[in-house]
């Protein structure tokens, strides 16, 4: 026989025993190798032209590793996706479940401690318990000849550090959504305890079709602790830190093991940067110099690498990317919050940011669905500095002992909003004081709380002081929904000041902004009058919220770090009860047209005695045209239900300072009832939820303007 020949025949015998193909398959190729005498090649490429096996499987076939593709007798290895510092992740097909997973295999020198074994498969077994859109699902987990692998919802996508890498840096309403959506997966590992500890760019992966942008890894840098724990990592004393330096919070980088995830928000703040200006936040030779930049630097300029973004997400980064924890926000679903004005997107999909396979360019333009949230037409960003790639993977790293004094290269005055760095080490690593000062002097040479105003759109902004209140409605109280949604009475702080408009917003001040507006009252409302605007989406309305904002920039009143959005829905029912424990802010009962536009019957208890229409109204009426509350608001109670922030979910009430409401849900809050309700629906503590791509034509929003960091 040829060698060619013996080449051959010793693939189709690999073949045999990887035992990937069926004997039907074996005896047909057989048949083919016979008659047509192919050499290796040729062979490999019609088992790949039959499409039996792909060419990752191929190689190792004609390697003779063929056998251990087949993992655990379940899987089968496809392809491989990656490698990173902690293994390797390839595309597999479960046998038994017949569908295609991706399974990562840990390195077998990060396991090789029986503490880091249990640590590995505690960790795995939390991720197997997590459950929402933003966070990969993780299926299963095993161990075979001494290697762990876990097996995990295989993702239709790209990690955001190969996304930056071919097609640069994205579009600003595109970065804020896939960050922000990072934010909510994060937010919900954070309600069950867990902390990402390595959030980077390449472990956030987002679709290539559109749908969720997944978070991965979640907790695995855990198993780079040795088995002694803290003491056995502070750089302090040993010189070791976790974590991938480019994005390392300061104090993850003094005390690995003592972090919280507030250390990953500030990683986030990092990639936000990162998907903003292709850019790392800290350049730097050494990790050693990227890890003391992380404790000792500003945060990096964003508004200088790209114009186009919104000064406020500056401070976002900023914000995410203090020094101090205390400073940052102080959960993931405050920054999803913050970032949600720059979002067009509906939530909570997002759109394919890489072409399919070609990996060409595609245009970056919002959905159509959406009229005016286009971003005005992208300067292509430039960076000032070749754009350099998030790397490398997640690592340990020792800092040589005589590194532990160096003092550190500091930005020149002016840099940065507080003009001045503060930069002294005092002995070993004194990073978080000096964060601590950088960023509280950021915050406090921040300007005074602005004057009651009216803003660039017609809207008259009331200053609202905030305070504790009763949420919810009492369970004697009349009319009150008898599914659970109003209770129990809570006690909420609101914190203040923060201002809110005085009218819900009129049809003519949202075609002005907007360029058109939906309103089904558009006829009677391009004849001068003020109808509130309605059939506005949740997404439009807080397109609106962005446009204002941009809009106000450089008035007398605007503030920075702060902007218009919705109200939360305690705001909104503090804002509406106006310091008053009854079912409506003006008491008891409420009259039809003074005090309220609602549903007057004559018949419900709720009512006051006052005119009752003839027939059902079909449009809400002006604005303005009640009896304000005592806060000085206008219509809080019917004309149009009110678009609220928050995700609406029947049991959703918080305790606490300022709640946000759930992580995520179907449905957005709307309150305080409309013209279709009747007068029980208008009560201060009703609340109901729609779709945020509902447009009803009861259904319309009035804007807030608050410190983001409230
Ligand atoms: N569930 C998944 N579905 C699809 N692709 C995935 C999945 N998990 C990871 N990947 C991809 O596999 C590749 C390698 O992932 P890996 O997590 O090993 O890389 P890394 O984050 O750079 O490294 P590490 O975190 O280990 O330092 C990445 O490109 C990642 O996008």
């Amino acid at each position: 026989m040829s060698s060619a020949a013996d080449a051959t025949a010793m693939f189709y015998q690999n073949l045999q025993a990887s035992r990937l193909l069926t004997d039907a398959q074996l005896r047909d190729l057989w048949g083919w190798i016979a008659h047509a005498r192919p050499d290796l090649p040729a062979a490999a490429r019609e088992v790949s032209r039959r499409g039996w096996l792909t060419p990752y499987q191929i190689r190792e076939v004609a390697r003779g590793r063929g056998a251990a593709l087949k993992v655990a007798s379940r899987y089968v290895l496809l392809t491989v996706l990656g490698e990173g510092g902690m293994g390797r992740v390839y595309k597999a097909h479960d046998t038994r479940m017949g569908r295609d997973v991706a399974l990562k295999v840990i390195r077998r020198e990060r396991l090789t401690h029986s503490v880091a074994v249990v640590r590995f498969e505690q960790e795995v077994l939390a991720l197997s318990a997590m459950d929402h859109p933003n966070v990969v699902k993780v299926y299963d987990a095993e161990e075979v000849d001494g290697y762990h692998f876990y097996v995990m919802e295989l993702i239709d996508g790209t990690d955001l550090t190969k996304i930056v890498r071919e097609v640069g840096p994205l579009p600003v309403f595109q970065a804020c959504d896939v960050i922000r959506q990072a934010a909510l997966g994060l937010q919900h590992a954070h309600e069950r305890g867990l902390v990402h500890r390595d959030i980077k760019p390449s472990n956030i992966i987002a679709p290539r079709h559109g749908g969720a942008v997944k978070l991965v890894d979640l907790g695995l840098a855990r198993l780079m602790e040795p088995p002694g724990g803290a003491d056995a990592l502070r750089i302090t004393q040993e010189g070791f830190v976790i974590g991938t330096p480019d994005f390392v919070a300061p104090e993850q980088a003094r005390n690995p093991t003592a972090v919280d995830i507030r250390a990953d928000i500030y990683a986030l703040g990092g990639t936000l940067y990162f998907a903003l200006t292709g850019l790392v936040p800290y350049e730097g030779a050494t990790p050693t110099e990227k890890l003391l930049k992380h404790c000792t630097d500003p945060p990096p300029d964003l508004l200088s690498r790209r114009a186009d973004a919104p000064p406020l997400l500056e401070q976002i980064v900023h914000w995410c990317m203090a020094k101090e924890p205390d400073h940052r926000p102080q959960t993931p679903l405050q920054l999803a919050a913050a970032l949600q004005p720059f979002c067009p997107t509906e939530a909570p999909g997002s759109e394919a940011l890489l072409a399919p396979a070609s990996g060409q360019r595609v245009p970056m333009v919002p959905p159509e669905a959406h009229p005016g949230a286009a971003p005005s037409p992208l300067p292509a960003p430039a960076p000032v500095t070749q754009p350099s790639i998030a790397g490398p993977g997640s690592q340990v790293f020792k800092l040589a002992p005589h590194e532990h004094g160096v003092s550190v290269r500091r930005r020149p005055r002016g840099a940065f909003p507080t003009g001045t760095v503060l930069a002294v080490l005092g002995g070993l690593f004194v990073f978080a004081a000096l964060g601590v000062a950088v960023f509280l002097a950021f915050i406090n040479t921040g300007p005074t709380v602005p004057k009651p105003f009216t803003n660039t759109a017609g809207l008259k902004m009331v200053r609202l002081e905030g305070g504790t209140f009763k949420m919810g409605s009492p369970e004697e109280e009349p009319g009150r929904a008898d599914d659970g949604r109003e209770g129990p009475v809570r006690e909420v702080t609101v914190r203040g000041p923060f201002f809110m408009s005085s009218t819900e917003v009129t049809h003519g001040q949202y075609v002005r902004m907007m360029g058109g507006a939906p309103s089904r009252g558009a006829a009677l409302a391009a004849r001068g009058t003020s109808l509130p605007v309605d059939s506005v989406t949740w997404d439009e309305a807080n397109e609106f919220c962005r446009k204002l904002l941009e809009k106000d920039r450089g008035q007398a009143w605007a503030r920075n770090g702060w902007a218009y959005r919705l109200p939360t829905e305690a705001e909104w029912e503090y804002a509406c009860r106006a310091n008053t424990t009854t079912p409506f802010s003006c008491g008891d009962a409420i009259a039809f047209p003074t005090q309220a536009v609602f549903l007057a019957t004559g018949e419900d208890p709720l009512e006051r005695a006052g005119d009752v229409p003839g027939k059902p109204l079909r449009f809400g009426t002006e604005v303005g045209k009640t009896k304000p509350n005592d806060f000085g608001l206008y219509d809080m109670h019917g004309n149009v239900a009110e678009w609220c922030s928050d995700w609406f979910r029947i049991d959703a009430y918080k305790e606490g300072a300022d709640p946000t409401g759930p992580a995520d849900g179907d449905m957005r809050v709307i309150r305080g009832g409309s013209f279709r309700d009747r007068a029980s629906g208008v009560r201060s503590a009703a609340r109901d939820g729609k779709r945020p791509t509902d447009r009803l034509d009861y259904v319309g929003f009035r804007v807030v303007y608050a410190p983001l960091q409230k």
